[in-house]
């Protein structure tokens, strides 16, 4: 147990999808996970253990913006041993390229969030995705020819944004996405030697305004997760 995952020690798989929306989670795991169980349910954020393929996966929410995110990714690195996480999310596209739906693979994460600042102090630390699951993922993603973009994303402590100017600037240097937990991920995955990946479905649209329902952002995306469990499954499996 602890202090926000009320699973016993051995519950949680090495291999975790993390969505930030804990129904996310439990669709997930009833849709493609067999023999799922519940490990926790502490504050509603559900856990759910399963197989996929034969290969022991879990799927944990994480909840919203890198102060939650952190909570749940630290107590899975350091209190249950976890290997790999790899955050399933949605975000809203920046750059007239990237279409509604279309799936990103996080090589980077900026972030103007105040953790890294006082984590790192003067040094701007660059939060980067694992290489093997990055390369993985886009050979998964591209044999099943789902459209999908590799690059940098934003993770920001704000959904709702009063500084327009500072998204389109990040626009202009190629930033593809904007969502809010991948940085604390990446940034986890180092300091405990760790791999993480952050693929996202693009659920709205910065800049032409379209948007998914919330329907389809908890309970669809399933290019996402079919890209995140094959990808587990290819670097993983029969080890
Ligand atoms: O769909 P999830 O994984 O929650 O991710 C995105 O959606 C939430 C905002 O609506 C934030 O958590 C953002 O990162
Ligand atoms: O964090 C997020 C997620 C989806 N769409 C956004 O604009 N921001």
């Amino acid at each position: 147990m602890s202090i926000h995952i009320g699973a016993d020690s051995g519950q949680i798989a090495p291999y975790v999808l993390m969505p930030g929306d804990p129904l996310r989670a439990k669709w997930i795991a009833e849709h493609y996970l067999e023999d799922a169980k519940l490990y926790s349910d502490v504050r509603n954020m559900f856990g759910y253990t399963g197989t996929y393929k034969g290969l022991e996966v879990s799927v944990q929410g994480s909840g919203m913006g890198m102060p939650s995110f952190a909570i749940y990714g630290t107590e899975l690195f350091n209190d249950f041993g976890v290997q790999t996480i790899v955050r399933v999310g949605s975000c809203g596209a920046l750059n007239t390229d990237v279409k509604l739906r279309d799936v990103i693979l996080a090589s980077g994460a900026c972030t103007d969030s105040g953790m890294n600042r006082l984590r790192f102090e003067g040094v701007d630390f660059a939060p980067i995705a694992d290489f093997e699951l990055l390369r993985t993922a886009y050979d998964v993603a591209a044999a099943n020819k789902m459209p999908t973009h590799v690059g940098n994303i934003l993770s920001s402590d704000s959904f709702y944004n009063d500084r327009a100017e500072l998204t389109t600037r990040l626009t202009e240097y190629g930033v593809l996405a904007v969502e809010m937990e991948a940085a604390a991920l990446y940034t986890l995955a180092a300091k405990y030697g760790r791999k993480a990946l952050a693929i996202c479905t693009v659920s709205d649209h910065v800049i032409t305004g379209e948007a998914t329902s919330s329907q389809e952002r908890e309970q669809s995306f399933s290019d996402m997760i079919e890209v995140a469990l094959e990808t587990v499954l290819t670097v993983h499996g029969q080890k």
